[in-house]
């Protein structure tokens, strides 16, 4: 069974067609990319498998299961976690809290649990700080735990996103634009760190980016998207090298 499996998906706004029939398959921990150029509807794709939007038409599995049209919470209790193109954090929260929130959500505790404080929710509360410790010290963001996210540099606001993202423990990652706004030496690290999360946690990453440097160098397979459809796919050096590819990004005028 494959881990993620879509299948002709299609998203409609109005008159205006972002994704138009687009498939494809993650066999297992795979780390893939998804390119194209601005408004090809690489961001439309993401927003309908975790869960923001419902497709008009097509089908998504995860495990076997069916998720399209499932809320985002519900995605991510299956296993999927996300980042955002704009980082999403909560600004007036610690680093630590920012992380156990994200768990406390999905966690789906009842209002019962939360007045009483019962042993349901210590021993939750316990377990789920430890994980966020844990994920903190192999991140080396424990020094910043107790700080708040926008006093920090950039570079670090993307790691706590991404720590943000695996406190929930997925099966699959979905990383939107995570070198957007990096300078180069952020983007090098952040290079470094998707590959040892990729290797040290076992899991699938899909990700979207605009820095080829990033994606070249860590996906094993690409998939390019021009307004709303699959234009090509396959190894860095196959797109490098696709003429489509070439044309989509730099027009017919530049080939
Ligand atoms: N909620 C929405 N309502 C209407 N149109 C939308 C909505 N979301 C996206 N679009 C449109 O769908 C198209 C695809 O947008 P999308 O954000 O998916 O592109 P993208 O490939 O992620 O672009 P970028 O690389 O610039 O982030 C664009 O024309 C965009 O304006």
């Amino acid at each position: 069974m494959s881990l993620l499996e879509i299948k002709s998906l299609t998203q409609q706004f109005g008159g205006l067609t972002a994704v138009s029939e687009f498939s494809t398959r993650f066999e297992g921990r795979e780390l893939m990319g998804l390119i194209g150029p601005n408004g090809a509807g690489k961001t439309t794709v993401f927003n309908i498998v975790s869960g923001f939007y419902k497709p008009t038409k097509g089908k998504i599995l995860f495990k076997g299961k069916q998720i399209d049209g499932l809320k985002p919470h519900r995605v991510t209790a299956m296993g999927i976690a996300r980042t955002f193109q704009n980082i999403r954090l909560w600004h007036d929260m610690t680093l630590l809290d920012n992380i156990l929130i994200s768990q406390h959500y999905n966690l789906g505790y009842n209002l019962f649990d939360l007045f009483t404080r019962n042993r349901r929710y210590m021993e939750n509360e316990k377990r789920m700080t430890s994980i966020a410790m844990e994920l903190l010290e192999q991140l080396n963001l424990v020094q910043f735990k107790d700080e708040k996210p926008r006093n920090l540099p950039y570079g670090i606001q993307r790691k706590i996103e991404i720590a943000r993202a695996l406190s929930v423990k997925p099966d699959l990652l979905l990383l939107d634009e995570p070198a957007a706004g990096l300078n180069s030496s952020d983007v090098q690290d952040l290079i470094q760190l998707i590959r040892w999360i990729h290797n040290e946690f076992d899991i699938a990453i899909w990700m979207i980016e605009h820095q080829m440097a990033v994606v070249m160098s860590l996906c094993s397979w690409i998939q390019v998207i021009d307004f709303g459809k699959t234009i090509a796919e396959g190894t860095p050096d196959e797109i490098q090298n696709n003429p489509d590819v070439i044309k989509a990004y730099l027009g017919d005028d530049n080939i």
